[in-house]
């Protein structure tokens, strides 16, 4: 079953059309690739399935509802979390605060209850923390908890917006450019960081540049240039299909 239905987004910035009748399904529990040259759109993708921006054309359907027009937040509410290519942490906070700030979409207690320090409020306080340090510690950040983010590793910092991402509950997690500026040996253990959130039973989509990571971790591949799907399917299938080859590929060994 898709968890996720694109069909037929188009948006366009001024004259360029960045996404071009783009049409895909993710579906549930699986791990799915969105791969191309730079400017392909696949970010943009990213921005419309998310809300950050609207799509000209196209439905994005995501567990049965339509998420065209509603606010990030409630996309989030609904059970999509995603990541940023460039990192966008609270960098003078410590990598704790960072994931319970993933995770205040789940937390219900108002303002007047935290200013008066009601039980409620307190408990439910208790076991976001709790349950922050869980996420921290599911990614293996649980002894940098308390450092401010800005301290952290490059690849660390990447590590903990997945966590941010992981405590808001997610249905759906969206990597953008997870391995970005990570060594090999940090994508090693992403591909097993990933594999890890499947089984949690939480389904991914991502984009990525380095094809080790997504031929290992990807059961299914999304192509795009220049705004335009140009092929899709197993990492198998897409490493031999000629136009993926010539667009993006090449000819080297991935
Ligand atoms: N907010 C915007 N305003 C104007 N043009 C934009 C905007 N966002 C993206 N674009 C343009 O849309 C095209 C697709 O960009 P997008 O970032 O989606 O590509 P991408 O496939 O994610 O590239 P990369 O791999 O380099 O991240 C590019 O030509 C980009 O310059």
């Amino acid at each position: 079953m898709s968890l996720l239905e694109i069909r037929d987004i188009t948006k366009s910035f001024g004259g360029l059309t960045a996404v071009n009748d783009v049409s895909f399904d993710v579906a549930e529990g699986s791990i799915v690739g969105l791969i191309g040259p730079n400017g392909a759109g696949k970010t943009t993708t990213f921005n419309l399935i998310t809300g950050n921006y609207r799509a000209d054309r196209g439905s994005v359907t995501f567990a049965g509802r339509s998420l065209v027009g509603m606010k990030t937040h409630r996309i989030v509410k609904l059970g999509v979390a995603r990541t940023f290519q460039n990192i966008r942490l609270f960098q003078q906070l410590s990598a704790l605060e960072n994931v319970l700030a993933g995770r205040h979409c789940r937390t219900g207690a108002g303002l007047l209850g935290a200013m008066l320090r009601l039980p409620g409020q307190v408990k439910e306080e208790r076991a976001a923390i709790a349950r922050a340090l869980e996420e921290l510690h599911f990614v293996g950040l649980q002894e940098r908890s308390l450092e401010l983010a800005k301290n952290l590793a490059y690849g660390d910092q990447r590590r903990l917006e997945i966590a941010r991402a992981l405590a808001s509950d997610p249905k759906l997690v969206i990597l953008d450019e997870p391995a970005g500026g990570m060594n090999e040996q940090e994508t090693d253990q992403l591909v097993e960081l990933i594999a890890r959130i499947k089984a949690r039973g939480i389904t991914i989509l991502l984009i990525e540049h380095d094809m080790s990571l997504v031929m290992r971790a990807c059961e299914h591949i999304v192509v795009l240039e220049y705004g335009e799907k140009i092929a899709e399917g197993s990492p198998k299938a897409i490493q031999a299909n000629p136009r993926v080859i010539e667009a993006y590929l090449g000819t080297e060994e991935v």
